[in-house]
């Protein structure tokens, strides 16, 4: 039998008490270090912890093993796309003709990269001039990167949420977003009719509602798509070449327009909270008085780097980035997968057909300590080791972009913004938690559908100029 709590084996209560509360991940994470690498969760679904399992789950056979219905709950305007496809074959079909998009070679075009630049350059000039050099770095993380994900999927129709209030309104609406309790009973009883009784007696937040960002996506579409049948008017209003609408409005893939809609808002969706997230709970870790030394390293390698083609290959940015995504990874929880027909074994442990399986990167960045010693203390260091060997270890269980057939599509873009932005900043700026008289924020993790964010979503960062501070 699979260990764990006995009313597990019975119940899928306890499961669902920690989801609704926000805690799914920790619960397992819990679980996991009271009963090992494999735990039960609930009478059909189980959480692994190990290396044979995650290869097991999420890359053998191609993709791996089948996502559940859980991803319905990403269709976009009713509509599904490559994310909350089940079957395999389709998602692949879909998958091969977008994924040039998002190979690295794609991303570091200079279309393409300049418009990060330019956002990142924006973000670093919003801290300039802030009042008393405090940014709510939460609201302007996510603004950067909503901001630096429409850029890739539609420009000249991306967003300017650094410098237009209308825009960071449309960031809050997605980013804000309330709707974890409704989606999740929308989830187990698609009747409908628990969420109607909780409604009436006023016992849920409003459903997710986010017009202002559907109808920026379906701007985007439309314009684009009314010029292209106006014969491509020479000077007339298209999504530029390196788009991923670009690709999608391609006759020979015989998308509608809603379908091009869905998968551009999904993979908007996609790019906002999680580069967000990640890059706020980062910069609030290294504002912390005991990461002052690793800012300093940092800051040394850019300072003797500064030609600024030079990003992507810094090692010291490279680990301090790698080891925000181990501590920090913006979709921390399990990802649901069903065993396939016939039942298999999974690490040692035999499943019968349909069980809902899954590993979650909080886990698998934490749970080996001879991988991950100290797991719970930053430290790139980790990751600079001489040791190749242990290297491709902690590698081989880095989990933050998923992996395998199902694994992020956008990781490439992800880390450009990512180290782009970190870059700007601790070149110019030394950055400290602000003394605001306020109760401190609670930056632990809140658990949304699948992505996590800090509870308290705001995180006052003070900007400390590097060369004014240098020259006192
Ligand atoms: C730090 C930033 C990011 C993290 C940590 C992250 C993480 C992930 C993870 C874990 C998955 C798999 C989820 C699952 O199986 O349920 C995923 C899928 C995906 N991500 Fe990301 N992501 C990030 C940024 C982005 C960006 C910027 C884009 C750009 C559009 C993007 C687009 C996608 C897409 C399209 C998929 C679905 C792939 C498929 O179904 O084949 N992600 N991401």
């Amino acid at each position: 039998a699979v260990p764990g709590p006995a009313l597990n084996l019975v119940s899928s209560l306890p499961l669902k008490y920690h989801e609704f509360r926000g805690n799914r991940t920790q619960y397992i994470h819990q679980l996991h270090r009271t009963y090992g690498s494999v735990v039960r969760l609930a009478p059909g679904e189980v959480a692994f912890a190990s290396l044979p399992a995650l290869k097991e789950i999420y890359m053998s056979h191609g993709s791996g093993y089948d996502k559940t219905a859980f991803y319905h709950l990403f269709r976009q305007y009713g509509t599904p796309t490559m994310f909350s496809t089940l079957d395999k074959q389709t998602h692949s079909q879909r998958r091969r003709l977008l994924a040039d998009r998002y190979a690295n070679s794609h991303v570091l075009k200079q279309d393409a990269l300049d418009g990060i630049r330019a956002r990142a350059h924006n973000f670093t000039a919003a801290a300039a001039r802030a009042p008393n050099q405090t940014l709510d770095t939460y609201i302007a993380l996510h603004s950067y990167a909503f901001d630096g994900v429409t850029h890739h999927l539609f420009h000249p129709f991306g967003s300017n949420a650094l410098q237009d209030a209308r825009d960071e309104a449309v960031m809050r609406e997605v980013s804000f977003d309330n709707s974890l309790a409704r989606r999740l009973l929308e989830y187990y009883f698609p009747s409908g009719l628990p969420a109607k009784v909780a409604d009436k007696l006023g016992l849920l937040p409003p459903a997710r509602s986010i017009p202002r960002a559907k109808q920026i996506v379906l701007d985007a579409v439309d314009t684009t798509l009314n010029s292209a049948a106006e014969q491509q008017k020479e000077g007339g209003p298209r999504a530029a070449e390196f788009t991923l609408l670009a690709r999608l409005q391609d006759p020979a893939l015989g998308l509608t327009r809603m379908q091009m809609a869905a998968e551009c808002m999904d993979h908007m969706a996609a790019g906002i909270e999680t580069t967000g997230d990640v890059l706020c709970w980062l910069m609030w870790q290294l504002s912390l008085p005991s990461c002052r030394g690793i800012q300093d390293r940092l800051y040394a390698e850019l300072r003797d780097n500064s030609d600024p083609a030079k990003y992507d290959g810094l090692p010291y940015l490279h680990a301090v980035l790698k080891e925000g995504l181990r501590m920090f990874p913006s979709i921390p929880m399990s990802l649901p997968r069903h065993v396939p027909a016939g039942g298999r074994v999974i690490d040692g442990t035999w499943l019968p057909e349909g069980t809902i399986v899954s590993c979650q990167p909080y886990t698998m960045h934490r749970f080996e300590e001879d991988i991950f010693p100290l797991p719970d203390t930053f430290s790139p260091d980790r990751w600079l080791g001489a040791d190749p060997e242990k290297d491709a270890e902690m590698n081989r269980r880095f989990f933050a972009f998923s992996n395998g057939g199902r694994g992020c599509l956008g990781k490439h873009l992800a880390m450009a913004e990512m180290k782009l932005l970190l870059r700007d900043v601790y070149m110019q700026f030394e950055t400290v938690l602000a003394d605001t008289g306020d109760k401190p924020a609670d930056m632990s993790m809140s658990d949304q559908i699948i992505s996590a964010r800090p509870k308290d979503q705001t995180c006052k960062l003070k900007f400390i100029p590097r060369i004014k501070k240098e020259s006192v």
